[in-house]
């Protein structure tokens, strides 16, 4: 089992403090939920854990070792699916997924995946926005990442690709720690272990949809 430990992390943008001293933490098995309106810095709280924005302070450990950013991404233990899309539009399925797995057994893991012989001749740029969602999530979820850090896998997604894509990050789940941020809360709640609001810089524990109502991320109504 692995264990992403998160302490301490504190970051603001001028002068507004967008998370405060938040401490986080995931292992292997756990499938984290962040909510939070817009703004209220969970991307930004992925993009620290992944290394790629800074903060004042933030303490990452991984199986008790204090890992620098830098180090964070040299250690390949975390994997990041962003928010924005980021395959090459112009080529075909079947020609992207060897650059991600140049072994051929472990480009059949994703060539025999569901679905995925239904667009595998297809260009990026026409896939759907569910398929291209999925093959994202493919590619860089079946990397060998401790940690799997995912910003809005369902957003826009057509209902049989959210299944999908849940069925996969169930599978993934066995191997893996995931940290999960989505404004499609049914779908979150559906998957998590744990889960969180970002509210005011702070992190609150949540138990129910009824406490996003409580904590003002949803109406009442
Ligand atoms: N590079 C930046 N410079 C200045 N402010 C920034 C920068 N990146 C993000 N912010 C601000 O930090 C806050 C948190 O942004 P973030 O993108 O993390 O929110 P979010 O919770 O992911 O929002 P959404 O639900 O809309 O995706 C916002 O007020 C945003 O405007």
């Amino acid at each position: 089992m692995n264990v992403l430990e998160i302490r301490n992390l504190h970051k603001s943008y001028k002068n507004k403090i967008i998370l405060n001293n938040l401490d986080l933490s995931c292992k292997t098995e756990d499938v984290i939920g962040i909510f939070g309106r817009n703004g209220s810095g969970k991307s930004t709280l992925l993009k620290i854990i992944f290394g790629t924005v800074k903060a004042e302070s933030a303490q990452i450990k991984i199986n008790s070792k204090i890992l620098s950013q830098k180090e964070i991404i040299s250690s390949k233990s975390i994997g990041y699916l962003p928010q924005v899309t980021f395959l090459p539009k112009e080529l075909k399925v079947r020609d992207i997924i060897p650059f991600f797995y140049p072994n051929g057994d472990d480009q059949n893991k994703i060539f025999y995946a569901p679905k995925v012989s239904s667009f595998e001749k297809i260009k990026v740029g026409h896939l759907s926005i569910g398929q291209l969602r999925y093959l994202e999530l493919l590619l860089i979820g079946n990397l060998d990442h401790s940690f799997l850090l995912l910003d809005e896998p369902f957003s826009m997604i057509e209902p049989l690709y959210k299944e999908v894509i849940k069925n996969l990050l169930i599978e993934l789940k066995n191997t893996k720690g995931l940290i999960i941020t989505d404004h499609y809360f049914d779908d979150v709640l559906e998957i998590t272990t744990n889960n969180f609001i970002i509210k005011d810089a702070e992190k609150i524990e949540i138990n129910s949809k009824k406490d996003l109502v409580k904590f003002q991320y949803l109406s009442s109504n």
